[in-house]
């Protein structure tokens, strides 16, 4: 779908990309990486938008250097910003764009009509945008993204400014765009939590490099951390204790120490913070919780920040942790960020 070889964007104080090299395959792609990484910038490149320093980079096999035209019939583009107008309906904008993107009226029309109604806009269709929620605007750009039936959609951060539950909702839009419909999807996310759920394959970028691209199955398989909470009982008036005795002893391991996660920062006394192998720690931690006869509060897994997962260096988070280094540069954002 997307490949790229030693991709570079220099801009006149800052180079955004730096050699990077990808390919991605067709499914659904999480393209990560913290503020100023360089995803909007690769995307521009992608489109044949802003023309690239160095290197090469060919979208459905054509170069984005010579065949943009050709690459923005076949691939649909939600861009980060809001750039809706607010005078018009949701129904005439994205037929205007669908018009724009060389469909006669009337498939314009019957396009529309389909796609509003894939992401759930409807029954608001013919009010004018700026009346919409953040979310709803969300959905518009989503719409004008689909609706001439692109191959691949370019989706740049399209849960910013939406609320955990909005976020949800946008992020299983984004998967049935794929299962319904068999469009391919790269989507751009800061947080790598959101896109684990959502993407087959994901791809992490900082200061415009890369620093790993792999399934997300391999990923959260090497990050994943359970936060387990667990009640007290008369037999066991330290519940959390009792319960890291015994995972301890059946060789669980803990993230940090003394309650602390990767990052140094407190998860609160009574949560423990599990290092999650494979399915069978989840396993391990409910029949521990059972055997003990306590109570099971909560066992979920915790969202990752970038910054959790790679420190500055690119080396996993993990191994910081392991060697007990201090944190890295990276735990302002985690703590100014974390959700
Ligand atoms: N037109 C431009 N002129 C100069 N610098 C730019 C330009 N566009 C982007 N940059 C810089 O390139 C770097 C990468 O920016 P880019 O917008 O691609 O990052 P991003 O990963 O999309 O982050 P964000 O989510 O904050 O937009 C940043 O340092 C940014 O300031």
């Amino acid at each position: 779908m997307i490949a790229t070889e030693s991709l570079s964007k220099r801009f006149p104080r800052v180079t955004a990309l730096d050699r990077l090299s990808l390919d991605i395959g067709p499914g659904v792609t999480g393209l990560v990486g913290s503020n100023g990484a360089g995803k909007s910038t690769l995307i521009k490149i992608l489109l044949g938008l802003s023309p690239a320093t160095e290197g090469r980079a060919a979208v459905l096999g054509l170069d984005v250097a010579t065949s943009g035209a050709a690459i923005r019939e076949r691939v649909g583009y939600m861009p980060e910003h809001d750039c809706l107008p607010p005078d018009v309906s949701a129904t005439e904008f994205v037929v205007h764009m669908a018009r724009m993107s060389g469909l006669p009226p009337t498939a314009a029309r019957e396009r529309t009509a389909d796609t509003l109604r894939h992401v759930g806009l409807y029954e608001e269709r013919y009010r004018p945008i700026g009346g919409y929620s953040t979310g709803m605007k969300q959905r518009v750009k989503l719409a004008q993204a689909l609706v001439h039936d692109p191959q691949l959609v370019l989706l740049d951060e399209p849960t910013n400014g939406l609320d955990p539950v909005g976020r949800d909702e946008m992020l299983g839009l984004i998967r049935r765009v794929h299962t319904d419909f068999g469009i391919s999807v790269l989507v751009t996310s800061h947080l790598l939590g959101e896109l684990e759920r959502t993407c087959d394959h994901v791809v992490v970028i900082d200061g415009g490099t890369l620093l790993r691209s792999s399934s997300t199955s391999d990923f959260t398989q090497t990050t994943a951390t359970l936060a387990v909470e667990v009640t007290d009982s008369d037999t066991h008036p330290d519940g959390t204790d009792a319960l890291r005795q015994v995972l301890t002893r059946v060789g669980v391991k803990f993230i940090g120490q003394d309650g602390l996660d990767a990052q140094g920062l407190p998860g609160a006394g009574h949560i423990l913070l599990v290092e999650a192998t494979g399915d069978e720690t989840y396993d391990i931690v409910r029949d521990s919780v059972a055997g003990l006869g306590l109570g099971l509060v909560r066992m979920e897994q915790r969202r990752h920040h970038i910054a959790e997962v790679f420190r500055t260096d690119g080396a996993p988070a993990s191994a910081a942790v392991a060697q007990n280094a201090p944190a890295s540069a990276g735990r302002r954002t985690a703590e100014g960020e974390r959700s």
